[in-house]
């Protein structure tokens, strides 16, 4: 059995890190995106358990309470976290786990996992960003917004982490994801 590990991915929302996990899995299946727990609510598509596990914000606290959430935070008027017990399991059984997180809860995984590799994404620019977000077509004008918002602290703290990729052309970025993951530390530039 391989050596368990921990990868955070993380970029602004809409800079596309779903559309490059869900790609990844296609040609590594035998890495784990974790499902985070959200008081969001389901888009359009979108599956209980799948996608994420949607609960209600007095759920959502009990979870945090109990100490069943490895990170969370709060994102632009809706909370998201990471299931502790399904991730601990996998890299116990010596899986690569992926979670895709917002910023403050890569952070907080810095200082409980700092072996874990912390990866960012960037847009080519926030302009297109916007393009990309407004093209997925699955948020209201006020979450555009503050997400947009966001987009402009979180692309500031990029140089936090170990690897810094441009999701420009969708094939370049994905092969950079593996390059990260699968080659060796001399590799990387
Ligand atoms: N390289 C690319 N060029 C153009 N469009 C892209 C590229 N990568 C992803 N997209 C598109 O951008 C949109 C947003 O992508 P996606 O939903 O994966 O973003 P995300 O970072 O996971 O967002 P969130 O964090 O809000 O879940 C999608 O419509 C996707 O098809
Ligand atoms: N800190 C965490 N952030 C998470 C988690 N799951 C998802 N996210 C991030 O939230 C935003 C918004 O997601 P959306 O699906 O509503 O567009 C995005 O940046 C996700 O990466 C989590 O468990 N913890």
């Amino acid at each position: 059995m391989g050596k368990g590990r921990l990868i955070v991915l993380t970029g602004p929302s809409g800079v596309g890190k779903g559309t490059l996990l869900r790609s990844l899995l296609q040609r590594h299946p035998d890495l784990y995106v974790s499902v985070s727990v959200t008081t969001r609510a389901p888009r359009a598509g979108e599956v209980d358990g799948q996608n994420y596990y949607f609960v209600t914000r007095p759920q959502f606290e009990r979870m945090v309470a109990q100490g069943e959430l490895l990170e969370w935070a709060e994102f632009a008027g809706n909370c998201y976290g990471t299931p502790r017990k399904a991730v601990e399991e996998k890299i116990q059984q010596g899986k690569w786990v992926i979670l895709e997180i917002e910023l403050d809860g890569a952070r907080q995984i810095r200082k409980t996992f700092p072996s874990a590799l912390r990866m960012f994404i960037l847009p080519p620019s926030l302009s297109e960003l916007e393009n990309r977000i407004r093209g997925r077509a699955q948020d209201s004008e006020d979450a555009i917004t503050r997400r947009l918002t966001h987009a402009r602290e979180e692309v500031s703290a990029a140089d936090e982490f170990d690897i810094q990729i441009v999701n420009d052309n969708f094939e370049e970025a994905l092969g950079k994801i593996e390059v990260a993951l699968f080659k060796p530390a001399a590799a990387i530039c």
